[in-house]
């Protein structure tokens, strides 16, 4: 690096700082700051999980989606953990990803972009900072990169050296998906051995007949000597909440071709609705980074709200830069979010306007469970589109908690999952995700609505 390098780079990072001295919402409280810090010098010291360019590259994807020419698919769990991390657990929600991405693209005819909330996804906001069982409490789980699920004083002690474990466990991820997307198994003929749903359901039927139309249309192409290539690798980018500021600054790096920061532990990072505060270290964090950046706006949001972040995180309004993830709840998105689509479309700003189904339908069950209904999902989903179809501006993705596994943690869906069969294979250790059939089904209920466009 010459001088002037470094002076822009000590400026960069000077500049980036400014977050320290703000208020950070949802942090864990580290028994040993000495801890921390010996974790972070040793993040800092690691390669970056992602390369600038991929920043940029799904920059100009989602360009596309804010312009309506593209729609953004963003899913994955709730909360990664790292025992997770398994090869089959992996390969199945990709598979999922791809599965839902080919619905969509059939049915939309536009490009869908595929983002998982994969190799990063684990801090947890949470409602309350501990949690009590049979007159025991304990701090509350933030998430593997914090502490440990398993109620005991041990696990439940925030402890820093799970920073570290958490960037290997997100670069054993990060590669795997990258070997699945690139290496083959995305290829567009395997479109039919991604499937493991149950024959009998219906969903699973009718991705089976999607997979044959589409493997006619390949060998078509295959006939005609048509070179596609393209088909045998896919785009797929991964995204998380930037919420733990301890593991996000030492990945944020200074990109050699811009001179520009990056936080390199994922492509796209977004700001939750708990720490979305225009004067908190969230906003101010993410602002000095060249990252695609989402927020979730939930039911309180106002128009003045919205437009205030638009000028603190995209003050040049760059296509693709800003995403607005809505959350609204079934009840109450048809009444707020046409004033929020119609107030920032006002004031000329064009973010990609994404609905979160899931965050605003949380409820608990007779038996215990935190679960949601499939059928508020799919109507907070149909508000949305019956929203911009008002507004006149593009729905232009959807981000969902979901696995490629066959839990049971959502009510309702073809299985018809119900309050009492929510014990059986409840495995989510925080928010209750789609399990592999009900996402079929909500990508086919999508691809209806994206017709309609
Ligand atoms: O994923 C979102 C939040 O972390 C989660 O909904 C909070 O859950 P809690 O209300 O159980 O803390
Ligand atoms: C914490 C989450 O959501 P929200 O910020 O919308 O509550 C989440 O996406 O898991
Ligand atoms: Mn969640």
């Amino acid at each position: 690096m010459t001088s002037q390098n470094t002076d822009t780079a000590a400026r960069a990072f000077a500049e980036l700082d400014a977050y320290r001295a703000l208020e950070a919402k949802q942090q864990p409280t580290w028994p040993d700051p000495a801890a921390v810090q010996v974790a972070s010098d040793e993040l800092a010291a690691q390669p970056p999980l992602v390369f600038a360019g991929e920043a940029d590259q799904l920059r100009t994807r989602l360009a596309a989606a804010a312009r309506g020419e593209a729609f953004l698919l963003q899913g994955g769990d709730c909360a990664e953990t790292f025992a997770a991390a398994t090869a089959d657990k992996i390969r199945d929600r990709v598979k999922t990803l791809l599965q839902m991405a080919v619905v969509l693209t059939y049915g939309a005819s536009m490009p869908v972009i595929k983002v998982g909330r994969m190799a990063g996804q684990f801090a947890k906001p949470r409602s309350s900072d501990s949690e009590t069982r049979d007159g025991v409490t304990l701090p509350a789980f933030r998430g593997d990169l914090v502490n440990g699920y398993e109620f005991t004083p041990e696990s439940r002690t925030a402890d820093p050296s799970r920073l570290v474990q958490g960037y290997h466990v997100s670069a054993s991820t990060l590669n795997l998906i990258r070997a699945f997307t690139q290496g083959g198994f995305a290829d567009l003929r395997q479109v039919h051995a991604w499937n493991q749903g149950f024959v009998s359901n219906p969903a699973n039927q009718r991705y089976e007949s999607l997979a044959a139309e589409i493997d006619r249309a390949v060998r078509f192409m295959d006939a005609c000597g048509v070179d596609h290539s393209e088909l045998k690798q896919t785009e797929f980018y991964v995204s998380h909440e930037a919420l733990l500021l301890d593991y996000e600054r030492p990945l944020t790096r200074i990109d050699s071709r811009t001179g520009k920061l990056y936080d390199t532990s994922g492509h796209m990072l977004w700001i939750g609705e708990r720490t979305r505060e225009l004067d908190g270290a969230h906003v101010e964090f993410l602002s000095h980074v060249r990252n695609p950046i989402g927020v979730k706006l939930g039911p309180t949001a106002s128009v003045d709200d919205a437009l205030r972040l638009i000028d603190k995180l995209d003050p040049e309004r760059e296509p693709g830069r800003l995403t607005f993830i809505t959350r609204m709840g079934a009840g109450k998105i048809r009444d707020v979010l046409p004033g929020l689509l119609a107030g920032v479309r006002d004031a000329g700003a064009t973010p990609l306007w994404v609905t979160d189904p899931m965050h605003g339908n949380g409820i608990t069950s007779s038996t215990g469970y935190k679960t949601r209904r499939f059928d508020d999902v799919m109507d907070e989903l149909r508000g949305f589109f019956e929203a911009h179809r008002e507004v006149g501006t593009f729905p232009g993705g959807i981000h969902v908690e979901l696995t490629g596994d066959d839990v049971t943690e959502c009510l309702g869906g073809s299985e018809n999952i119900d309050e009492q069969a929510l014990a059986t294979r409840y495995e989510s250790v925080c928010d209750p995700r789609l399990n592999h059939m009900q996402s079929l089904e909500l990508a086919f209920q999508v691809a209806e609505e994206l017709k309609r466009l």
